[in-house]
């Protein structure tokens, strides 16, 4: 068994948390928490790749550097709030903003390159982020409402000079003058997200790289330009920081067991904006409401927030109402891929946890051990018990999917 200074995230609920560490320590992991936050795990132990794990498997973990989860945390968006993410693949800070605002709000992730945009999707279908919804444009050319976003992320392409000990590529590849077109993009960046922000609102701006050029120079030019004001971060505890610009982070990447990584907190001066709202565009496809999803297909239909499904393309897309309402009608954005979508049908995919019932009931399987969870995710089936072809699989009262019933056997497949 190795150490390392690994760590990872929790993605569940507060009370799921004893059932995802039990999950993680039944098959011989071991980590401790970190003070700075209370989803954050460091891997002691690591019997087989964390990635293999069944905790990583149903989604209920996501590995994630230390340093990586600070931007989020830093921005500390309000529960219910709607927060930009203006370059987000793969998703490690979108999905810590998803939990941060919770089921009632919502993060709107852009990515403009259609390979990580995918990625970003599968991911944040994956952890369950229901509340994200997707789009692919050149960050400074998103088409939003100026002045109307109170909470923005913008963790910006740049040199990756914090991660050289994983990535030794990453200096060679932008030495010397070779980060100028960064910079120049990183200031583009930064002036839409200057146009977009509320007043009142903050901004966050991270790279995870150590280049003063990236970094310090950057916020200089937000605030001489741009009319931001560097809003004080408080340090994180367990992390230690280099000198920097008053008031911003430079995680010193060593001294933290973490990557380098840099923040600051900008914010355009003045009251709350009122939010703007649609007259509900119309979506490209059918809609179907959440009481045709629950008769359609015998589940609950989700989240308790105000939603609805569009079917376009053979796939089922959960639509927040928040996001008709405050998207403007030019946006091209996806909601939350949930299953497959063929006329008047409508099949959840089995490994969404989101439609699970919170607590299990009579016909579900309830597994304590992960011995069976391992035979069933390698083909083996079991007597059935469900009803409507599929039975809700838990482990203890953990939600792990639907396992499909085929006569008097039920197995699992996630497709
Ligand atoms: C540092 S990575 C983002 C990491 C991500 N926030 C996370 O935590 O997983 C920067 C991302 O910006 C994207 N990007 C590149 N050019 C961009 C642009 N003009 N506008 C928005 N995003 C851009 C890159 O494709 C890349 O996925």
């Amino acid at each position: 068994m190795k150490n390392t200074h690994r760590s990872f995230r929790l993605v569940c609920a507060p009370k799921q948390v004893a059932d995802v560490e039990a999950l993680l320590q039944a098959e011989g992991f071991s980590f401790h928490g970190e003070e700075f936050f209370d989803g954050a795990r460091v891997l002691t132990g690591e019997p087989i790749p964390l990635g293999r794990s069944l905790a990583a498997r149903f989604g209920y973990i996501y590995i994630q550097d230390k340093s990586s989860m600070l931007p989020p945390l830093a921005l500390a968006p309000a529960r219910d709030a709607v927060v930009l993410d203006l370059c987000a693949s793969p998703g490690s800070k979108t999905g810590l903003l998803s939990q941060l605002v919770g089921p009632g709000g919502m993060v709107l992730a852009n990515e403009p390159s259609p390979d990580r945009l995918a990625t970003l999707r599968a991911n944040m279908r994956h952890l369950g982020c229901f509340n994200v919804a997707t789009c692919r444009y050149e960050g400074q050319r998103l088409p939003l409402r100026e002045g109307a976003w109170p909470w923005i992320l913008l963790d910006a392409p740049c040199s990756g000079w914090g991660t050289v000990e994983k990535n030794p590529a990453a200096a060679r590849m932008w030495s010397g003058k070779k980060t100028v077109p960064l910079e120049v993009l990183q200031r583009e960046l930064l002036r839409k997200a200057a146009a977009l922000l509320a007043p009142g609102g903050r901004l966050l701006y991270s790279t995870c790289t150590t280049n003063r050029r990236e970094n310090e120079d950057q916020v200089r030019f937000a605030v001489d330009h741009l009319g931001l004001a560097v809003t004080e971060l408080p340090p994180f505890a367990g992390f230690s920081f280099a000198p920097s610009l008053p008031g911003c982070l430079l995680v010193d990447g060593a001294g933290s067991a973490a990557q380098g990584f840099f923040l600051a907190c900008l914010t355009r001066p003045g009251e709350d904006a009122v939010e703007e709202e649609n007259s509900f565009p119309p979506l490209p496809g059918a809609i179907v409401s959440s009481a045709q999803f629950r008769a359609r297909t015998g589940l609950d239909s989700g989240p308790p927030s105000p939603h609805e499904f569009l079917c376009t393309g053979g796939r089922a897309y959960l639509i927040l109402e928040k996001a008709r309402r405050l998207f403007p009608e030019t946006l091209r954005w996806q909601g939350f891929g949930v299953g497959k979508a063929a006329g008047a049908s409508l099949s959840v995919d089995p490994a969404l946890r989101l439609f699970v019932p919170p607590e299990p009931d009579g016909g579900a399987l309830v597994l304590d051990e992960v011995p069976p969870i391992h035979a069933l995710l390698s083909g083996q089936s079991m007597p059935s018990g469900g009803t409507g072809g599929r039975r809700a699989m838990y482990y203890r009262s953990l939600p792990l999917g639907f396992l499909t019933v085929k006569g008097n056997r039920c197995l699992w497949s996630d497709r």
